[in-house]
C-alpha cells in the first residue's frame, strides 16, 4: 500500500499541476486538502486519478451523521484511497461515514479518523478544549472510538503511532503528518518527526507538505524523504 503522501497545498490546480510536472512527481501519492479541493472540486481528483496518483482526500468531515453519510456516499464514486472525518464527531457520525462510503460503492477507500491535530500540543489542547486527559490518552481514546465504529485507521502524530499500533493492531492504519527533515523546522506544527523517526515510532504512512513544496530543490528533497522513509519500511519489514 502507498505510504508517502505529498500534500498538495497549493492555491489552484495550475500551481499543483505545474509543480508536479516540473519536479518529476507525476504519479506520486498525493494528499488533497481543503485549500485546493474547495477551489477546484472533484474535477481535480479525476485529473489526478487519470495521471495515476493515489489520492488521500483530506477534508476532515465534521457534521451531523446524515450530512456526513450523504457526503461520503457522494465521495464513494470517486474511488479514492483515503478519506477522513474528525473522530470528535462521535461514534454515530463515524459509522455514518463508513456506511456512506460503502453505499457509494467505495469498498477500497479507507476511512481515517482524525484524532488530535498535529498542530496541537498538550497544554493548549487541555486549556482550550477544557479536558484533563493527557494528549496521549485522548488520541488513544479517539483511535479506539474510530476502530469500534468502522474506521480503518487514524490520523495522528508519529508520537502516538506505536501505542495505537499496540492497542488497535498493525492493520489499523496510522497516517502521520507533521513530517520534517529537521525537527527544529516546525512552522505551525507542534508534534513533528523525521521520516525515520516516524517509522521507528510505528507510523504506517507519512504526509509531507512544505518540506517539499517550499524546498528550493523539491525533487531532491522528496527523494531524500522517500529514501529515509523506505529504508526504514524495508528494514522493519525484513527484521
Ligand atoms: O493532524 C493533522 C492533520 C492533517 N494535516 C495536514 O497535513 C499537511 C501537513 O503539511 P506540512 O506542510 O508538511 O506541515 C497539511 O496539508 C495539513 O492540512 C496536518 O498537518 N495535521
Amino acid at each position: 500500500m502507498e505510504s508517502l503522501f505529498l500534500a498538495l497545498d497549493f492555491e489552484d490546480k495550475h500551481q499543483a499541476r505545474t509543480f508536479l510536472h516540473n519536479h518529476q512527481l507525476t504519479g506520486v501519492p498525493v494528499k488533497v486538502g481543503m485549500e485546493l479541493y474547495y477551489k477546484e472540486g472533484p474535477s481535480l481528483l479525476y485529473e489526478l486519478k487519470e495521471a495515476g496518483h493515489p489520492i488521500f482526500l483530506d477534508l476532515k468531515l465534521y457534521d451531523i451523521p446524515t450530512t456526513v453519510y450523504r457526503t461520503m456516499r457522494n465521495m464513494g464514486s470517486l474511488a479514492l484511497d483515503f478519506v477522513n472525518v474528525h473522530a470528535t464527531g462521535g461514534s454515530t457520525m463515524i459509522r455514518a461515514a463508513k456506511e456512506g462510503l460503502q453505499d457509494g460503492g467505495a469498498d477500497q477507500t479507507k476511512l481515517l479518523a482524525v484524532t488530535v491535530l498535529t498542530s496541537f500540543e498538550e497544554e493548549t489542547m487541555q486549556r482550550e478544549w477544557r479536558v484533563t486527559d493527557s494528549l496521549h490518552e485522548l488520541v488513544g481514546h479517539y483511535a479506539r472510538l474510530g476502530q469500534e465504529n468502522g474506521a480503518d485507521g487514524v490520523v495522528c502524530s508519529p508520537h502516538e503511532a506505536m501505542s495505537i499500533q499496540k492497542e488497535c493492531g498493525e492493520d489499523f492504519y496510522r497516517m502521520t503528518p507533521g513530517i520534517r527533515l529537521r525537527t527544529d523546522e516546525q512552522e505551525d506544527q507542534k508534534r513533528t518527526a523525521t521520516p525515520s523517526l516516524a517509522r521507528e515510532m510505528g507510523a504506517s504512512g507519512i504526509v509531507v507538505g512544505r518540506s517539499v513544496t517550499r524546498s528550493t530543490t523539491p525533487e531532491a528533497t522528496y527523494e531524500r524523504l522517500k529514501k529515509e522513509w523506505e529504508r526504514h519500511v524495508n528494514e522493519t519489514t525484513v527484521s
